[in-house]
This record gives C-alpha cells, sequence and structure tokens, in this order.
C-alpha cells in the first residue's frame, strides 16, 4: 500500500461501533494508513443505545426480582415502585462510564489512525465519500461499518409507537406495555419491563419467541414468561395499526387466527428488525445494490465491488458484537494483506439477559439433525444441579449436541441462571477442539452452575437425554 497526499488514505472505515473500531486498529497494526469516520458518537449502537444500556436495566430488573424474594431469606426490604427517572439517570450513567473506559479517540490517536467526526459520510462514487462538513476522503479500500436501525412498522398510527433506542425517553414506566416482535431485544426489554411492574403484552409474527434460537429455549423461556404474568402472543398474522384512545392510552391492533384483536395500553415498543444504516450512504453511487436491507458481501466480507468491504450488523448476519470485532479484524486483513480470511460463525456464542437467561452457540438441534440424523443430544436439567437448586434458580437446562462418534461439540443451548456464561465456556471447549470424554473429565468447582457442562457432557457419553426431568 501507498501513502497519498491528506485526504487520500489506505484505508477510510466508516462507521465507529464495534465492527468499524476493531477494523481500523486491526489495519493500522497492519501498517495502512486509516481514516474512521463517525457520523455520531464511537462506541456505536453497542455502548451507546443497545448492549449496554440494556444491560444496565437488565441488570435493575435481577435487583427487582431479587428484593421481591428477599423475604424467604429472612430479609425484610420494603417494597416501593421503581422511580424510573433514577433508573435512566443510572443507565445514563453507567453508558458514559463505558465510554469514557473504551476511549476510542485516544486508541485511534495512538495507532495513527485519523478520526473524523464531521458528520454521516456519503459514497460520491467507489473511490470517494464526502462527509456533512463537505471534506471528501478518498481510499484504496472503504470498510464499511455503519451498522443498523430500528424498524418502524409501516402501519397506521407507527409514530405513536417507541424503538428500543427511545425506551429510556419514556416519561415514566408504563402500566401497561405491549412489545412487538420477540426476538433478543423484545424478549429482553419483555422482561426489563416486567420486572419493573409494567404488565406485558408480547407479541411475534413468528410462531415462537426468540425464533433464532434452539426450539427448547423458546419454549423455556416462554413458559417462564407466561408464569411471570405476561401476555405472549406468537403466531400473530399481522399488526394493523395503533390509535390513541381519548384517555391518552394506546390501542394496539392486529389479526390473529383471521380475527382482529386488540389491546389497550401506556406504551407499545416496536422491536421488529434492524435494518442497515445504508439510507443516506450513497451506495448506489459506489455500484453496490442493497438487498433485503442490508449489503450484501461474500465470505471474505467483499461487496461486489472488490475494494469495498462491509462488516458487522450492516451485513444483515450475525448481529452480535463478538462478530461485528471479529469480521471487522478479518476485513481490515483481507484488504491489508489481500488474504481470504473468514470467521469460524460456528463458535459464535451469544445469549440474552432475560428471566431466566438463554444463550446458544454452533447449531441449534434442527439443525444438526438436518446435517447428521444421527447427532446425540443430552439435556441437563438445573433441577438436579447443585448450584441451581441452592439458589431456588431451578429452572433452567444445558442441551449438548455432537456427531455421532462424539468427537466434537456441535452446538450448545442453556436456559437459566448465568446461562450466557456457561454457553461462553462450552464455547471455549468447542474452540480448543475437545472432544466429549474430555469434557465429562473436566473437574468443575462446586457448586457452581459451570458444572452442569461436565454433567451434561457425562450424559452424552452414556446418551442420556433427560427430557422427563425438565418439567
Ligand atoms: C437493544 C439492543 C441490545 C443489544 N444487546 C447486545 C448484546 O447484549 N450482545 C451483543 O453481542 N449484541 C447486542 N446487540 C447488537 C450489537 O449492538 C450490534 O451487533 C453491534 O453494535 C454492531 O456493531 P457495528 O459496529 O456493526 O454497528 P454499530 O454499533 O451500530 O455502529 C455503527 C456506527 O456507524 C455510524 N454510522 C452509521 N452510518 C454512518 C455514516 N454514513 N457515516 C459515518 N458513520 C456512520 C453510527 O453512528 C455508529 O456509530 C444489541 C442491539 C440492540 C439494538
Ligand atoms: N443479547 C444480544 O445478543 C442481542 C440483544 C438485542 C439484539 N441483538 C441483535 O440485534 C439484532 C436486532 O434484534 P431485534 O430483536 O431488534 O430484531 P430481530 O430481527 O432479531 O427480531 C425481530 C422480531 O420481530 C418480529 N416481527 C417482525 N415484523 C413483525 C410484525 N409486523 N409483527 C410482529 N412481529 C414482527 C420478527 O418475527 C422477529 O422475531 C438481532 O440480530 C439480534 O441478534 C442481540
Amino acid at each position: 500500500m501507498t501513502n497519498h497526499a491528506t485526504d487520500h488514505f489506505d484505508i477510510v472505515v466508516i462507521g465507529a461501533g464495534p465492527a468499524g473500531t476493531a477494523a481500523a486498529l486491526r489495519a493500522a497494526e497492519l501498517g495502512a494508513k486509516v481514516a474512521v469516520v463517525e457520523g455520531d458518537r464511537t462506541g456505536g449502537t453497542c455502548v451507546n443505545t443497545g448492549c449496554v444500556p440494556t444491560r444496565v436495566l437488565a441488570k435493575a430488573a435481577r435487583m427487582m426480582r431479587e428484593i421481591r424474594t428477599a423475604e424467604a431469606y429472612g430479609i425484610d426490604v420494603e417494597q416501593h415502585p421503581l422511580e424510573w427517572s433514577t433508573t435512566v439517570g443510572r443507565v445514563q450513567e453507567r453508558i458514559d462510564r463505558v465510554r469514557s473506559m473504551k476511549r476510542e479517540a485516544k486508541r485511534f490517536d495512538d495507532a495513527g489512525i485519523e478520526l473524523v467526526l464531521e458528520g454521516r459520510a456519503r459514497f460520491t462514487n467507489a473511490s470517494t465519500v464526502v462527509t456533512e462538513s463537505g471534506r471528501r476522503l478518498t481510499a484504496d479500500t472503504f470498510i464499511v461499518c455503519v451498522g443498523g436501525h430500528s424498524r418502524r412498522l409501516p402501519v397506521p398510527g407507527a409514530e405513536l409507537a417507541t424503538v428500543p433506542d427511545e425506551v429510556l425517553t419514556l416519561p415514566e414506566l408504563p402500566d401497561r406495555v405491549a412489545i412487538i416482535g420477540a426476538g433478543n431485544t423484545g424478549a429482553q426489554l419483555a422482561t426489563v419491563f416486567s420486572s419493573f411492574g409494567s404488565h406485558v403484552t408480547l407479541l411475534d409474527l413468528a410462531p415462537r419467541i426468540l425464533m433464532a434460537s434452539d426450539a427448547l429455549i423458546s419454549q423455556h423461556v416462554a413458559r417462564a414468561f407466561v408464569e411471570q404474568g405476561m401476555t405472549v402472543r406468537t403466531g400473530i398474522e399481522t399488526v394493523t395499526g395503533l390509535e390513541r384512545a381519548a384517555d391518552g392510552s394506546i390501542t394496539l391492533l392486529w389479526s390473529e387466527d383471521g380475527r382482529p384483536q386488540s389491546c389497550s395500553v401506556d406504551a407499545v415498543i416496536m422491536a421488529t428488525g434492524w435494518p442497515a444504516d445504508v439510507g443516506d450512504l450513497g451506495l448506489e453511487a459506489a455500484g453496490i445494490e442493497v438487498v433485503k436491507s442490508a449489503i450484501p458481501v461474500d465470505s471474505h466480507f467483499r461487496s461486489v465491488v472488490p475494494h469495498i468491504f462491509a462488516v458487522g450488523d450492516a451485513t444483515g448476519r450475525d448481529m452480535l458484537v463478538q462478530a461485528a470485532q471479529f469480521e471487522g479484524e478479518v476485513a481490515a486483513e483481507n484488504a491489508v494483506l489481500d488474504t481470504n480470511r473468514r470467521t469460524p460463525r460456528h463458535l459464535l456464542p451469544a445469549g440474552g439477559f432475560t428471566d431466566p437467561d438463554y444463550a446458544g452457540v454452533g447449531f441449534t438441534e434442527e439443525q444438526a439433525r438436518e446435517r447428521d440424523a444421527e447427532c446425540v443430544v443430552s439435556i441437563f436439567p438445573y433441577t438436579a444441579l447443585d448450584r441451581a437448586v441452592i439458589d431456588d434458580r431451578e429452572r433452567g437446562f444445558l442441551k449438548l449436541i455432537s456427531d455421532r462418534r462424539r468427537e466434537l461439540i456441535l452446538g450448545a443451548h442453556a436456559v437459566g441462571e448465568n446461562a450466557v456464561e456457561v454457553i461462553q465456556s462450552v464455547t471455549t471447549a468447542m474452540a480448543a477442539g475437545i472432544d466429549v470424554a474430555t469434557l465429562a473429565g473436566v473437574k468443575f468447582a462446586y457448586p457452581t452452575y459451570s458444572a452442569v457442562i461436565g454433567m451434561a457432557a457425562r450424559d452424552l457419553l452414556a446418551e442420556k437425554a433427560n427430557p422427563a426431568l425438565l418439567d
């Protein structure tokens, strides 16, 4: 790569979320002259409106649960309703703290990367972007890391709804809230509002909540939601509209089983998808067509224009921080070194902080059976796990899936306390290529949630599924 005058770079990265930050730092590490254009705040969705605020709300939700059950331990806590403005303040304070810790601007500076904070970038041709301030940057290679945004359904009254990034702007905690969309975002917000004391109605077109997860996860989390008092309506036909009622409430209208339905609520949250943020990116000027609200790329993250890469949420694939960072690094390597590296998607753990938590890695049971009908599955219930019983958190399980010879773990799926950490440990074993017998022999500290891994691995060797223990 050659160095050019001021505004020409080897690589221009567009967007400084997890994908863009990782891409820029890796490209600079490999010796490229790099600029990052960020149209808003560094950190992207993750820090500012996504994972971090959602995780703080999830912590508050857990505290509410612990307060409610404290009496059983002889701890007398006077219960007051949640003070929404204080909770919102706490979330903002933690976002600021995480932002100050991440120090993207300093890290870019230290790496010799120019951070351009002059508004959003727009392609004017395949080699040039212009910022809102009018600054032109040309580059040999672009890595597009623009992420996505909430999708508001195109229905009458949609403007009455709140999208997930706006949740903290709700003036008060709604007594009744309808959440449309039971994916990762909707399910987590359902737990948050339910724990805070709101009555939650959760609706989805899909036949089950958390449709991307293993079916057993959906079944268990949905059952817990109903036990906690939520109304869960899956398989609805369509949301037909929202109307403001005379008393200020919102009437949500949808159709289900061929019949019109409605409910009256104080807030409607639309968590109905995450299209790429490409509306004003000028991709057509660069020769790139957006398909299904995302930028199509090959397995090496090259778009149809080979010197324009795209990674992270903008590609509409694995919309996770860990995927965005990994893809950013790999795209930078492919761009600078002209390699064809890929990311191992089967080693991407993911989960959500609902109550109970859920997480998974690798193939779901359905996907594994499509590939190998004789794959082996074990399910170990939290009801037989000492730590879960000790903590009175007996809802949950770990499902392990291996090939028929038990040489490889193909997938792992969990519901229950600390499910995300449990799945992370299984992911480590999978990344190390550990066979089931080796995993079954690992000693786990007592009493821990991760001990469920050893139990499930031993059952996998013995081909015990334990489905009866789950009820
Ligand atoms: C409510 C919620 C909770 C989530 N929780 C989790 C979680 O717990 N774990 C997890 O792994 N993932 C979670 N995610 C997903 C995670 O936030 C995303 O996968 C991740 O942020 C994607 O990173 P990215 O860099 O691709 O995009 P983003 O983080 O969205 O960053 C894109 C950046 O590009 C900038 N940009 C956009 N267009 C332009 C332009 N034209 N010019 C210049 N800059 C531009 C934006 O301002 C932004 O800073 C959550 C998402 C949501 C919505
Ligand atoms: N903890 C995490 O890792 C985490 C948390 C939140 C989001 N994310 C990621 O961010 C991305 C966006 O998540 P999301 O949950 O906002 O979107 P999503 O696309 O994952 O889920 C949207 C849900 O809305 C439903 N839906 C769509 N149109 C509908 C309609 N008209 N009526 C009723 N339901 C409808 C869909 O069936 C789907 O279940 C995902 O890729 C997700 O994995 C990850």
